[in-house]
């Protein structure tokens, strides 16, 4: 068997080009432009190309891309007093402050200082809340896309067991919290779970969140199953250079799944997709226009 390769990078830019209309009409009927603060603190190269790749798709999308650079040595307080600043300013629709932040921050005080309803990445308690209760909100950007590739092959997910390997506030709880709504069977395993592989063989729909290049082989995986790979591992490659893989063994699993997510070119665009979707969203709430059905 030779799994369908979900094409994220396709689908991504599908999403993008239903958002970019919306924004043009947005923009014409109310004259509004959404704008996303995004907030850099230090130089860690991996960050800045995705911050890069984040200010590029912004401006295709018709939005406003507001760029922090600050020094790695920022001090919580003046970090929360550009947050408090973006909150003020009707121009910024949305905030995005990249994690991680250096030690002398502490990140649950800034994402806690973010206005809830400019909170695009979900990850504000109030909107972690919302999501645990089944109430509209913003959700986290990664999970979101990770749904949106699952069900670009199964469009309905209900009665399926869905595995989620990692438990982390930013992937794994939220992904579960969000195929829980689509009606899977969710179980969230990870590093303490016993036989991990035996779990993970139940599994319909896999999402892999671990952070551990190619960990996830062949024979973990059930015949057919979806498989949606998170991982972002920079490894080494050919002559000396470094090359991206998931969390996923690839090969191996495209010989054995049902459909598989690439790494790069799957969940990634999608996680940029998806800010943007919620960027629209905050937007147009913030402006007291009715939500959107993308
Ligand atoms: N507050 C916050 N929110 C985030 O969403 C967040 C964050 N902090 N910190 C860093 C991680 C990383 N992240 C990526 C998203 C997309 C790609 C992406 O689009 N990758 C492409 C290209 C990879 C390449 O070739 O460099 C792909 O997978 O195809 C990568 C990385 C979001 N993050």
């Amino acid at each position: 068997m030779t799994a369908t390769i979900i094409d994220g990078k396709t689908i991504a830019a599908q999403l993008r080009g239903k958002i970019a209309t919306d924004v043009a009409h947005l923009n014409a009927a109310h004259g509004i432009v959404p704008g996303i603060a995004v907030v850099l603190v230090g130089a860690d190269p991996a960050s800045e190309v995705y911050v890069r790749t984040k200010a590029k798709a912004v401006a295709e999308a018709g939005m406003r891309a507001i760029d922090k650079k600050l020094p790695v040595t920022t001090s919580e307080a003046e970090l929360l007093a550009l947050i408090a600043a973006l909150n003020a300013d009707p121009a910024v629709h949305g905030i995005l402050v990249q994690l991680p932040l250096p030690p002398q921050i502490d990140s649950h005080r800034i994402i806690s200082a973010i206005d809830p309803g400019k909170d695009v990445d979900g990850f504000h308690p109030l909107n972690v809340g919302r999501l645990a209760s089944g109430l509209p909100t913003l959700a986290p950007c990664t999970p979101l896309g990770c749904v949106m590739l699952a069900k670009s092959v199964r469009p309905s997910l209900a009665g399926l067991e869905a595995v989620v390997i990692g438990r982390s506030n930013i992937v794994g709880k939220p992904v579960a919290q969000l195929l829980l709504m689509e009606n899977a069977t969710v179980t969230v395993a990870h590093s303490k779970t016993h036989d991990l592989p035996a779990v993970c063989r139940r599994a319909d729909i896999l999402v892999a969140a671990i952070g551990r290049p190619e960990m996830v082989r062949g024979d973990w995986i059930k015949p057919g199953a979806i498989v949606i790979d998170v991982g972002i591992n920079r490894v080494p490659g050919k002559e000396g250079k470094s090359k991206i893989v998931g969390d996923v063994a690839f090969a191996e699993a495209a010989q054995v799944a049902g459909a598989v997510t690439p790494v790069p070119g799957g969940v990634g665009p999608m996680t940029i997709a998806c800010l943007l979707l919620n960027t629209l969203r905050a937007a147009r709430a913030l402006n007291g226009l009715p939500a959107l059905n993308l």
